[in-house]
């Protein structure tokens, strides 16, 4: 058997977490159209008769250096230079300019061999792709360079091919049919606020994140509740997450109870969802700390 560890990198939005989300055929991380959604180094797991891939899921790569984004690069950094390969996912349907070229100069001082990825070929023209295949000659040392499209689930058996070419043979490290490391109230707390920001993307952009309080579990009845909030800077941005009449608040306990329901199969659930305000808690330390759980 093989396996071995891929750290996923990429600019925000070109579509890493969808990808994993196909590979691993699970809800393992959120997928969002607005950038950088994904805070944390989460893993995806793919087990089939080849050995055992183990994905993760680094934080969109961003140039800037308020605090949240400087914690970002570190966690980059640091889960490439752990990882066995690194799978360098580009989307060539936007120019790739300086955020681009940081990326590419991380890659060149971490010894680890790096599979490059044109994902979005369902949306590609042939000079975008001919651009980006030049760039990474140019800049990347590349064990392969491959086109897929994740969203499509188009190419991603090529790119499964090309990880377990460079895998290791070694003892499986979680059982096969593990898809997620990640904590219950972690995966929780993703599908909230996953369904959070779809719902509010104009309004609330990255200022809110969610704590799950409670889980507690009925074996005789069969049942689990869960306790969570949406946490918010400002009061007044409570307003908006609820919306008029609870509406919005109402349309996100709805959607995300679906998803979390799939968690717990055969139990019912109930989920008590509430909005609070915690000043600055993007500055705040331990909060940041919880949010940031490096792997
Ligand atoms: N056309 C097309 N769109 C895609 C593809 N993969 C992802 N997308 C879209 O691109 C957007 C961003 O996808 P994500 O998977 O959230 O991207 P990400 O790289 O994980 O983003 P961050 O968490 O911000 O780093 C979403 O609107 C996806 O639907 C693809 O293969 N083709």
């Amino acid at each position: 058997m093989k396996c071995a560890t891929v750290s996923v990198i990429g600019r925000p939005s070109v579509g890493k977490s969808t990808l994993i989300n196909t590979i691993c055929e699970m809800k393992v991380s959120i997928t969002a159209p607005t950038p950088q959604t994904t805070r944390n180094a989460i893993r995806g797991i793919y087990t089939d008769q080849r050995g055992q891939l183990i994905f993760t899921d680094t934080p969109g790569y961003h140039l800037s250096d308020k605090t949240i984004n400087k914690r970002m690069q570190d966690i980059t950094i640091s889960a490439l230079s752990d990882s066995d390969i690194i799978l360098y996912i580009i989307d060539a349907t936007r120019a790739l300019k300086e955020e681009e070229e940081a990326i590419s100069s991380i890659l060149s001082k971490v010894k680890v061999p790096i599979v490059s990825l044109l994902n979005k070929s369902d949306v590609l023209t042939d000079d975008q792709k001919k651009d980006a295949k030049f760039f990474l000659e140019q800049n990347v040392k590349s064990a392969e360079v491959l086109e897929c499209s994740g969203l499509n689930d188009e190419g991603v058996d090529e790119v499964l091919i090309a990880l377990f070419k460079l895998a290791k043979e070694g003892e499986l490290l979680y059982s096969e049919n593990a898809y997620t490391d990640q904590p219950l109230e972690f995966r929780i707390s993703e599908i909230i606020r996953e369904k959070t920001i779809n719902l509010l993307t104009d309004e609330l952009p990255h200022v809110i994140y969610v704590e799950v309080a409670d889980i507690e579990y009925n074996e005789e009845e069969q049942s689990v509740w869960v306790r969570a909030f949406i946490i918010t800077e400002r009061d007044g941005q409570k307003g908006i997450i609820v919306g008029k009449g609870g509406e919005n608040i109402k349309r996100i306990r709805k959607e995300a109870f679906k998803e979390i329901k799939k968690i717990f199969p055969g139990s019912t659930l109930q989920l008590d969802l509430r909005v609070k305000a915690q000043a600055k808690w993007r500055n705040n330390q331990i909060v940041l700390d919880k949010i940031f759980r490096t792997l």
